[in-house]
């Protein structure tokens, strides 16, 4: 019997999200990036701070009906889903009883684009929803860290990796995707929400 198996570090246990390494086959993750190649992929504006800038990715996002989305003070119309990202949806629905119903794409063209400290808290997310995270292409590390104590964690998203955020991650830890220069292909990540339909067209 392994020594201390009653007593695995806090870290392992008390946190709010879980890594499925490999959570899609080979032939699901091609007819994925396949599909991608048709997105109508955008790299919006942000206004930070009084100043406009092009976001270091680009993006599309996909949802059910009346699921729009403000991000970073944009609205983002919600188009409908793509054939293999909807069978994504439902698979991850009925596996993990969860009621997602949008997705955001984030394409990175190579390392040097990324994404930085940030909680996926918006009010159109549906109260302590879950958010599932797939990940394609080149495999990225994936930062997170405590709003509190600052306590940090790095992981690896390989391709056909499946993360997932549950609450409180979203409240009390914020996540990043670095920028890395050595890495020069690219990658697609798809975190599916749940929102609250309507809720910017009451
Ligand atoms: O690309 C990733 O792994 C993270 C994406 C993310 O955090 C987001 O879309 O909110
Ligand atoms: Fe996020």
């Amino acid at each position: 019997m392994p020594l201390f198996e009653d007593a695995p570090s806090q870290s392992q246990t008390d946190v709010p999200w879980q890594l499925l390494s490999g959570y899609l086959s080979s032939k699901q993750q091609q007819l994925l990036w396949q599909e991608a190649a048709h997105f109508p992929f955008s790299r919006p504006e942000l206004t930070v701070f009084g100043k406009q800038h092009a976001i270091p990715r680009t993006q599309a996002w996909f949802a059910d009906a009346g699921c729009d989305y403000l991000y970073s003070g944009l609205m983002i119309r919600a188009l409908p889903w793509p054939h293999y990202l909807a069978r994504l949806c439902q698979q991850l629905n009925q596996e993990f009883q969860l009621q997602l119903n949008g997705v955001l794409v984030n394409h990175y063209a190579n390392g040097q684009e990324k994404m930085g400290w940030h909680s996926d808290d918006e009010p159109e997310l549906m109260p302590q929803s879950t958010i599932a995270s797939v990940s394609l292409g080149a495999a990225r590390d994936f930062d997170i860290r405590h709003k509190q104590s600052g306590e940090k964690h790095r992981i690896a998203l390989a391709a056909g990796d499946l993360l997932l955020m549950r609450w409180p991650m979203q409240r009390d830890w914020q996540h990043a995707l670095p920028s890395r220069a050595k890495i020069t292909d690219a990658r697609l990540n798809f975190t599916f929400r749940q929102i609250v339909p309507f809720y910017h067209q009451p």
